[in-house]
């Protein structure tokens, strides 16, 4: 299930962000890469021990945290801290499958990946190629999107990002472990959460179609969710 999430971040917060990482200092995207994926990443990054990626991934998880669609479609149980990338004229990501199970620095412990998350940070105006192309069970997918939105997908699609052809493309990245590991549960769980949303709109919540739909919607997740 792929989900386009809008307005994760406000125009302030992206303008913000952009300001931050533009005095930021830029290092090799392959540092976080596994042996594999490095060889098909060309992008750079900030430092995940430096204080502007702690500073600005404490704004991107506080606006997860304000954001209903993210909660319903991942379900997370933990959200890696996010990390910053860009690739300029030229950079690219060939296809790749991320890692299942990541450290968490300095946290002790680890977390499966489930769900990944691209937030866009540059206008699709300012730049030319830089589509995230996901191959999921319908075909490829090709993602580009307004800044400040969001594309929550899950990890165990291959994924590329298609080589910049002018300009540039910034964004925060992230993965989150889903208290639903399987992506068809998650999906449905997405599916139920909106049709009570529509039928809330009609219906009063105490009407017993909307009282049975929410209870069997937390009966669903109580059955799936591992914590
Ligand atoms: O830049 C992106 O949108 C995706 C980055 C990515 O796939 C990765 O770092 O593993
Ligand atoms: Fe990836």
């Amino acid at each position: 299930m792929l989900i386009h999430v809008p307005n994760v971040l406000s125009g302030e917060e992206v303008r913000y962000c952009r300001e931050r990482l533009e005095a930021a200092e830029w290092t090799d995207g392959r540092v976080t890469a596994g042996e594999q994926s490095a060889k098909a990443k060309l992008n750079l990054q900030i430092p995940q021990d430096s204080d502007v990626c702690r500073e600005l991934g404490e704004i991107v998880l506080r606006a997860l945290g304000r954001n209903p669609t993210f909660n319903s479609a991942a379900l997370p149980l933990r959200v890696y801290p996010p990390l910053f990338n860009r690739y300029d004229t030229g950079m690219h990501f060939n296809a790749h499958v991320d890692n299942a199970i990541r450290p968490i620095p300095g946290a002790g412990f680890r977390i499966r990946t489930d769900v990944s998350s691209t937030l866009f940070l540059s206008s699709p105006e300012d730049y030319d190629g830089g589509e995230l192309v996901i191959q999921d069970t319908y075909g490829n997918q090709s993602v580009k999107l307004p800044a400040g939105d969001m594309v929550v997908y899950p990890s165990t699609s291959l994924h590329s990002v298609n080589r910049i052809t002018r300009g540039s493309r910034w964004a925060s990245f992230f993965w989150s472990q889903s208290m639903v590991r399987d992506d068809t549960k998650r999906a449905l769980l997405y599916d139920f959460d909106r049709s009570i949303i529509e039928t809330r709109k009609a219906l009063p919540d105490d009407h017993p179609a909307v009282l049975g739909l929410t209870a069997t919607y937390h009966n669903l997740l109580r059955q799936w969710a591992e914590l």
